[in-house]
């Protein structure tokens, strides 16, 4: 569904991603990409979503080239990054917010409405409510179900249990293991065990490059991974 070959991406004169090759196939439920901070785990969701172009290198979406689309027309053929900031309009209420996420599929905006707020039954109960006003967890709730709202094939999540105490991220993870039942998930981790858990396969970037990658299993059968990553 997504194939990445070779991509260098730069901010300026500053290079932060090296050679970057990664594949995200049909039947692949959650794929995870995993490393230290600033390893460039956000920019290489902002060169999928078309914020980013790579300097050279080339993105596949779907089997079509990505390096004349707009972002939003990486949106419209399926690919919904939510980013770490979350980026809610703050003084615009649940539901216009959810409204929002809608703007490429305004047609079928009730239904999918419906489905989002069973997933998430607080956006429901809190829809007339500011989203600057609603708690760390309920924000992050609303950016995944607004991300939700523009039917994704693929959903990039960036670091969603981010500044949230365990029991509210543990409940995130719930959602995020439920969603990955229709739509595949590439889930930025900065927890890595977290991420061996979930995931089908994981990508383990460090310095703007792919150092390692498998399924969790073979994750844990390196060295560096365990020593590095992961305590105990
Ligand atoms: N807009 C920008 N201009 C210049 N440099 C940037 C910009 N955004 C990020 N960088 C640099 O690019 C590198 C990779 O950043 P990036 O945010 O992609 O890392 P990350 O792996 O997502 O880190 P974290 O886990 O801390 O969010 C860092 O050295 C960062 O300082």
């Amino acid at each position: 569904m997504i194939s990445v070959e070779d991509i260098d991406v730069h901010y300026g004169d500053l290079q932060v991603l090296w050679e970057l090759s990664l594949e995200i196939r049909e039947d692949d439920s959650i794929v995870a990409i995993v490393g230290p901070n600033g390893a460039g785990k956000t920019t290489l969701l902002k060169t999928l979503s078309g914020v980013l172009r790579p300097t050279t290198g080339s993105i596949e979406l779907f089997g079509e080239a990505t390096h004349d689309l707009s972002p939003s027309d990486i949106v419209q053929r399926g690919f919904v990054h939510v980013s770490e900031k979350r980026n809610l309009f703050h003084d615009l209420t649940v539901y216009e917010n959810l409204r929002m996420g809608a703007y490429t599929q305004r047609d079928e905006f009730d239904e999918t409405y419906e489905e989002v707020t069973d997933m998430f039954p607080v956006l429901e109960e809190r829809r007339d409510q500011k989203a600057g006003t609603l708690s760390g967890g309920e924000q992050q709730m609303l950016a995944i179900g607004r991300g939700l709202m523009a039917h994704p094939t693929v959903l990039a999540l960036d670091e969603p249990s981010g500044a949230l105490a365990p029991q509210l991220a543990g409940r995130v993870f719930e959602k995020i293991d439920e969603i990955s039942e229709d739509i595949t998930i590439i889930l930025i981790e900065q927890h890595v065990d977290q991420a061996l858990d979930l995931s089908d396969r994981v990508y383990l970037l460090e310095n703007g490059r792919i150092a390692t990658e498998g399924t969790g299993a073979e994750m844990l059968e390196s060295d560096h991974v365990r020593e590095t990553y992961l305590s105990g």
